[in-house]
């Protein structure tokens, strides 16, 4: 077992059952210190662990933290010690909320681990997860295989091109299925499973893998440590092992060689060439360096398997994450040429800590940051100085001299930075990088599109789907309410806050039940602010069914003369486009000032914002401005209000209608229990797609309205909770 840190530079504290670190003042020449912040990019692995809620993530990093010599005992979700989640609802609960950031080292590469939540209110949070991440390790329970919200980070992995592991974890649950998993990877994930490991035993008998790339056994056993799974047995294939073990690792590992000669040239090649009398005899190094390339195409994803919560097979997924998942360097990212070795920089999360203020976790991508430094916002066109620099260990931050592109750190002292801003050395910087890039895109940029082409793509937050309101305890206390929203919004943008224009009431808008009702704890909490809420509402939207005609309005009197006239249209392409989509005839917008253009934009924006049913937000509709005279020194509000009652006319002849939010839910239930679900669903308006078998259970596939599942939400006996994904977020019905 490596230790990760000299033990010089940090004091122990216990707290209940685990012992954490704490920083002491260290001179920052102290040499075991530096070789803290010299790594090499090529052996840094910065991965998310991602999966279905409980699947076990929190597990797998608890034990990957004590493995790599961070922790000296092993936290546990259900006692609520754990180093990852350590919010107080975190532990409380049992469950991630927020993302938290941990850097280890293991058999001499870096580590940068993010762990996830697998609960669907906080999707948001794995997405902001996943843009800044390398790779990633996809945990399953493997008693169920793969589950809803394991699709949807899925999805979201591959639309940010994450290369992946996947883990089958709680192999020693009884139903764990090593078979079934990996069926379910196949037909559900649609993807090619790369089995690199057998079990030995599943269930309560699993102890141990048989390791296909070396052929060797590894066994945990009672008898080969203290029980915390640290030393294990390793030892190759022997004929005492069995006649039908043998066969099965030798049937295994043969097809494992032939898949990756079948997906790997070089490899085909190699086996052609040098192995064709004995194919077997592949060297393990030869087989993991081809299973790695076949892992960064994406051409097959490799599978391991263990038990976290017994400390089996959690050392080898380190193994696999080291040799098999990306350095920062191999990452496609075009942006890195136009900067250089100029500072580029992507705030990816915002936390708000009591003593030190806003800390802002950033990916590094090029050049290097030091504390007491000043750094440019792209986004806020704002200079910012930043007064302290950390790696992050969870609860715990370690304060460094200087950080490296590949990495990621922690900001102090930055007070405009939010989630998804792009940050730089300086405007200068910002402004050589903008011309390689115009110069690389053969365009001459104007300002706004300069702007546009250096900002890092952020994450595109959905939009909230409940809402209610929110009051201080008294008037008095209303400012520091509002102080703590703001806070709050910077840390989570899926948080959401309006004023009601007509009752002037604060609204609270999120993305869940629980995601509100952590916010609610949170400000209590934090903030010491008793707060009530009101009912909680589902957010509705509409749209329109067809086009309407063309109208034409005139406003004001002869100082104020604009005659408008536009069309509307469902958009009928990829949805849901929650802005206008605003289109002039080539004639207006040769025609129309800048001014003019502007003042029209925001009529209709304005105008989105509340539809002519019920006042919710529209949501695919496209506007054509047909044609707009405006009479000399006409104001531009004018033009603005003109245009924007002009749209709702055009929406009411449109057949506006209300959409529904509808959810999507996997059930999962025993036989006995099947019908009284079914009856359950028909009662809340929900229609059954799919009704699949798991193992002994019957897995139910439905979609209900999300105002129904407020209703008696809690279903004793559902196992497998609800998901909206992305996708089903942005997909409303008609009612
Ligand atoms: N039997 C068994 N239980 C496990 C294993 N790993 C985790 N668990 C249990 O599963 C539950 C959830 O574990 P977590 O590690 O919190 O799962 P998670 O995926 O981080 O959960 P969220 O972050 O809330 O989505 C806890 O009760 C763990 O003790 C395992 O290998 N075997």
């Amino acid at each position: 077992m490596s230790t990760a840190f000299p033990s010089s530079t940090l004091a122990v504290t216990s707290s209940k059952n685990s012992i954490r670190f704490v920083r002491q003042d260290l001179p920052l020449t102290n040499p075991c210190w530096l070789s803290l912040i010299t790594s090499c990019s090529s052996k840094i692995r910065n991965i998310g662990i991602m999966a279905h809620i409980d699947a076990g993530k929190t597990t797998t990093t608890e034990r990957m933290l004590y493995y790599a010599g961070y922790t000296r005992a092993l936290g546990d979700v259900d006692d609520g010690d754990t180093v990852t989640d350590f919010m107080a609802q975190e532990r409380e609960r049992g469950i991630t909320i927020q993302s938290a950031a941990v850097t280890f080292d293991w058999k001499n590469h870096r580590i940068n681990l993010i762990d996830t939540p697998g609960h669907v209110d906080f999707t948001v949070e794995v997405e902001r997860s996943l843009r800044v991440l390398d790779g990633a390790v996809a945990v399953f329970d493997a008693s169920a295989g793969v589950e809803a919200q394991t699709l949807t980070v899925w999805r979201q992995a591959d639309e940010h091109r994450v290369p992946r592991i996947c883990f089958l974890n709680k192999m020693d649950k009884p139903g764990a299925s090593f078979c079934y998993s990996v069926d379910s990877i196949k037909k559900k994930l649609k993807v090619k499973p790369l089995l690199l490991q057998l079990p030995i035993g599943a269930g309560r008998t699993f102890t141990g893998v048989i390791d296909l790339v070396t052929s060797e056994k590894v066994i945990w056993g009672p008898k080969t440590s203290d029980g915390d799974g640290a030393v294990f047995n390793r030892h190759p294939l022997v004929t005492a092992d069995g006649p039908n073990l043998l066969k099965e690792a030798r049937d295994a590992r043969y097809a494992l060689i032939e898949q990756v000669a079948d997906l790997d040239d070089e490899f085909a090649e190699l086996a052609l060439r040098e192995l064709c009398e004995n194919i077997e005899a592949v060297p393990a190094e030869k087989l993991n360096a081809a299973i790695r390339r076949i892992t960064l195409s994406h051409a097959a994803v490799p599978v391991l398997c263990g038990s976290a919560l017994k400390n089996k097979g959690v050392q080898l997924l380190m193994d696999a994450i080291s040799m098999y998942l990306p350095s920062p360097n191999e990452g496609q990212h075009d942006f890195k040429q136009w900067y250089g070795d100029d500072l580029c920089a992507l705030a990816f999360k915002v936390l708000h800590d009591k003593q030190r203020g806003p800390i802002v976790f950033v990916r590094i991508y090029s050049g290097s940051m030091k504390p007491q430094s000043a750094v440019y916002n792209i986004n806020k066109n704002c200079m910012e100085r930043m007064s302290r620099l950390l790696l992050p260990f969870a609860d715990q931050q370690i304060e460094i001299p200087s950080l490296q592109a590949g990495n990621i750190a922690l900001l102090v002292g930055l007070k405009q930075t939010a989630t998804g801003d792009t940050i730089v050395s300086s405007k200068a910087s910002a402004a050589v990088a903008s011309q390689r890039a115009a110069k690389d895109s053969g365009k001459k940029c104007d300002q706004n599109r300069e702007q546009e082409n250096l900002v890092l793509a952020g994450v595109e937050i959905p939009e909230p789907v409940f809402f209610c309101t929110i009051e201080p305890p008294s008037l008095a206390k209303q400012a520091d309410l509002d102080r703590a929203l703001i806070c709050l919004q910077r840390e989570d943008p899926s948080l959401k806050v309006k004023i009601d224009p007509d009752s002037g009431q604060t609204i609270l808008c999120g993305m869940g039940e629980l995601h509100i009702d952590i916010i609610h704890d949170r400000i209590k909490r934090e903030y010491k602010i008793e707060t009530h809420l009101g009912p909680l509402q589902v957010a509705y939207r509409e749209t329109i069914s067809i086009s309407a005609n063309t109208l034409d309005r005139t406003v004001g009197s002869k100082r104020n003369l604009i005659t408008a006239e536009l069309s509307v249209r469902p958009w009928l392409g990829e949805g849901p486009v929650t802005k206008p989509l605003i289109e002039f005839s080539d004639v207006l917008q040769e025609q129309l000032s800048t001014e003019i253009l502007d003042a029209v934009e925001n009529g209709l924006n304005t105008s989105f914002l509340q539809g002519p049913l019920l006042n919710f937000p529209l949501q695919d509709v496209v506007v054509t401005l047909e044609s707009l005279h405006v009479h000399p020194g006409t104001s531009m509000p004018m033009i603005s209000a003109c245009v924007s009652r002009c749209l709702q006319k055009a929406l009411r002849r449109a057949g506006s209608q209300v959409l529904e939010p509808v959810m999507n839910l996997e059930i999962t239930v025993d036989e006995d229990h099947l019908s009284v679900v079914l009856a359950d669903l028909a009662q809340r308006r929900g229609s059954v797609q799919e009704i699949q078998s798991r193992q002994d259970n019957r897995v139910v596939l439905a979609c209900v309205p999300l105002a129904e599942m407020m209703v008696n939400y809690e279903l004793s006996w559902i196992l497998v909770l609800l998901f909206i994904d992305k996708v089903h977020i942005s997909t409303f019905i008609f009612c």
